[in-house]
């Protein structure tokens, strides 16, 4: 049974979905040497935003296949080692966005009212009305950076409280920020403009530090800046700075820096700042959402499936991967037929997608393709997520070419390996919904489904080289389940393909190639 270590908090429903599959350990708090030390025995890792998965705990996990992250940032997982190893990482892009864009929209309020000043002040006894005059947000301007899933909610809720919105993101059109009640501006002009400005972009190089003294600068004394998003995206030095001088009105902050939040400027301010320990997912629906989305996806990955919402699979979202499935079956397949006739090392892989394959969704049969091709180099060591790194790093150049018309097939997947040993090439398409078919190979039609072992010849299509080749196979016991010749002209060359029950023994390629007429044999193993 696999095992599945949970290292953060992650609620009930999770765990009991793992369980189904594999033994679930719960061990949070965890320091990064005994993580370190553990990690080995496990096939999943389950985590929030807690634990620290390093290069370091990647490499010394060597029986994981999947990382899951109980909610959206990945930033505490190195994605790139875990691509390199074959990891899958994967998140719930969706189960918390209504808790913090609540939570954030709670700042706001919160900030505008005094609200946890206030009520300490009570709860220490004091009934000072006088010292929490707060702002309405009725008619202020909402500038909203980050028009994505979080900060969409946060603009339609906020406009239904009157305020008015400005909103940032270079990857939203126009219609798309006006369908939410937005206007696009850019963001040296919302810094000036707003009254309140919230953060919903990822941390990234270029979101690092956007909030920092020059900016800060540039909006109004009265401004009120909340960070639901991610610690870093503010330069905390500068903002209590700010905040200290006047310079703007106030802030929020969930995230920070560094979590948990240690010595810092910003505990020493009054009410002017709201801290909060990253509690934008923490509402009892959000964890249900994301530990439910995030366990299913690991036990599917245990149980050899796909996962929908992959953060290092190129293009596999849910309907996308529904559609290509078969396809990808097929690309695998093919793959792996031309890199075993190819034999050697392969160095330039042509693709050329034809009829309904000929789509810009169908980049995962590239990935397949791959995956089929390193196969017999790699073995369990490649798949989905790092197929398209190791071709790079044995560099196979991979041409893509793409043909809509339709011909026999609604849509076939043509293969062309080249390597040390010459090309080799084959086509396959699929019959009905998902039956594959060989429907080429090395140029010569056929069409056969591929089988487990299979003995391919290329031959002069001449009387009785069938025969010889049968009493031959059947002289080594060798039991042959169809054969099919596919040839371009009349005893001119030919190819032959044979399905036969189990794998050729030892030795019996060097005597076919000896039966006259025979010029090559190959044989493979699917
Ligand atoms: N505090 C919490 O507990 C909590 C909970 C959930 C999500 N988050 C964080 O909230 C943030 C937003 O999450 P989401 O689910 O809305 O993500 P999302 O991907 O749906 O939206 C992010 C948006 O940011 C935009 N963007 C990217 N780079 C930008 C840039 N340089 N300038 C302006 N816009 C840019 C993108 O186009 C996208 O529209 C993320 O950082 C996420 O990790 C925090
Ligand atoms: O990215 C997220 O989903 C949030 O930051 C929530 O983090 P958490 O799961 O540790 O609360």
């Amino acid at each position: 049974m696999s095992k599945v270590l949970v290292s953060d908090s992650i609620d009930q429903a999770g765990i009991d979905i793992l369980s189904q599959v594999a033994t679930v350990d719960v061990k949070l708090g965890l320091k990064p040497a005994q993580l370190l030390e553990i990690i080995g025995e496990y096939d999943a890792l389950m985590i929030r935003s807690s634990t620290r998965v390093t290069q370091e705990i990647i490499e010394a996990g060597t029986q994981l296949k999947i990382i899951g992250r109980a909610g959206v940032g990945v930033d505490n997982v190195d994605v790139p080692a875990a691509t390199r190893r074959g990891i899958v990482v994967v998140n719930s892009p969706e189960g918390n966005t209504i808790a913090a864009a609540e939570h954030a929209l709670a700042m706001i309020l919160a900030l505008s009212r005094h609200i946890p000043d206030a009520n300490a002040s009570v709860k220490r006894g004091a009934w000072d009305r006088n010292s929490f005059v707060g702002a309405e947000v009725y008619k202020k301007t909402l500038g909203v950076v980050g028009l994505g899933k979080i900060g969409s909610h946060v603009a339609a809720v906020a406009k239904t409280m009157g305020m008015k919105l400005l909103a940032y993101d270079p990857f939203i059109s126009t219609d798309r920020a006006e369908q939410i009640g937005c206007q696009l501006v850019e963001l040296d002009l919302l810094f000036q403009q707003a009254d309140y400005i919230t953060l919903h972009i990822p941390k990234t190089p270029e979101t690092t530090h956007l909030i920092n003294a020059t900016t800060l600068a540039k909006m109004k004394p009265t401004a009120r800046i909340v960070n639901c998003a991610r610690g870093g995206i503010i330069d905390e030095v500068a903002l209590a700075a700010a905040l200290k001088a006047g310079k703007i009105g106030g802030a929020a902050l969930d995230v920070f820096e560094s979590e948990p939040l240690g010595e810092s400027e910003l505990r020493s301010l009054g009410k002017e700042i709201i801290l909060t320990p990253h509690l934008g997912a923490s509402t009892a629906e959000a964890q249900v959402n994301v530990a439910i989305d995030v366990a299913e996806q690991i036990r599917d990955v245990l149980l050899g499936l796909p996962a929908r919402s992959a953060v290092n699979i190129p293009g596999l979202g849910p309907d996308v991967l529904e559609e290509l499935k078969p396809y990808m079956q097929l690309a695998e397949t093919l793959g792996n037929l031309v890199g075993q006739l190819a034999g050697g090392r392969v160095e330039v892989l042509n693709i050329r997608l034809q009829g309904e394959l000929a789509t810009n969704k169908s980049q995962p049969l590239i990935v397949a393709a791959l995956k089929g091709l390193l196969y017999q180099a790699l073995r369990e060591r490649v798949n989905y997520v790092n197929a398209n790194i190791e071709a790079k790093e044995r560099g196979i150049r991979v041409i893509e070419t793409r043909d809509a018309s339709i011909r026999d097939y609604a849509g076939t997947l043509h293969l062309e390996a080249t390597g040390t040993l010459g090309t080799h090439s084959v086509t396959g398409a699929l019959l009905g919904e998902r039956e594959i078919h060989l429907t080429d190979v090395d140029g010569f039609p056929i069409n056969v489904p591929p089988s487990k072992y299979m003995l391919f010849t290329l031959h002069r299509d001449m009387p009785g080289i069938i025969g010889k080749l049968g009493s031959l196979l059947g002289s080594f016991n060798v039991n042959i389940a169809s054969m099919q010749v596919g040839r371009k002209i009349v005893r001119g060359d030919a190819v032959m393909a044979l399905s036969i029950d189990d794998p050729l023994p030892e030795g019996i390629l060097d005597e076919i190639i000896k039966v006259p007429g025979i010029r090559d044999a190959y044989t493979v193993t699917l």
